[in-house]
């Protein structure tokens, strides 16, 4: 079971890095690939209408400013799509916001916060839809969960010291 990591642009890459770095520590194979709507819409559609032959269970799609790239692959694909609204300088990341969020009904991409909050909840969410039928990725999450407990108590300790 593997995710597909789209990016929109190679500049996206410091964001969706945090998304890369959260599926390996989950153990979660991964392909990482640039595929723009705008700018390459022949190999975006070919893409999503070969995800699920290609064996893809989840596809995470970082796009910034009008980013219709999440929307576009969802349009072309039932292999659920996570999208992450990468922050714009113009905007502040409200437009990349608003362009994945407010998809019409009958086409989900379910959206994360914007920035790198978002991206690592991106990797975590597509490793809770694995695990759906892969217990081995249940245990892997539990374990990372109660690693993240143990190091914000360690943290209220040391607040104290
Ligand atoms: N939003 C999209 C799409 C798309 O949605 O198809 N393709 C590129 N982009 C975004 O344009 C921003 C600037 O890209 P450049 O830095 O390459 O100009 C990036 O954040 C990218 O995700």
């Amino acid at each position: 079971m593997k995710v597909a990591l789209v990016m929109g642009s190679i500049s996206d890459w410091s964001v969706v890095k945090d998304t890369a770095d959260m599926l390996e520590t989950l153990n979660i194979e991964f392909d990482k690939k640039i595929i723009s709507a705008h700018r390459m819409p022949n190999e975006l559609q070919e893409f999503g209408q070969n995800a699920k032959n290609e064996h893809y269970s989840v596809i995470i799609a970082a796009a910034g400013g009008a980013a219709h790239l999440p929307g576009m692959l969802a349009a072309n694909t039932s292999v659920p799509v996570i999208g992450i609204p990468v922050l714009t300088q113009a905007l502040s990341g409200i437009d990349s916001l608003l362009s994945i969020v407010q998809m019409p009904a009958g086409v989900p991409v379910a959206t994360v916060a914007v920035g790198k909050a978002g991206a690592k909840n991106a990797a975590i969410l597509a490793a809770e839809m694995i695990a759906i039928s892969d217990p081995k990725t249940y245990e892997r999450l539990t374990e990372f969960r109660a690693q993240q407990t143990k190091e914000a108590i360690a943290s209220n300790e040391q607040l104290h010291e």
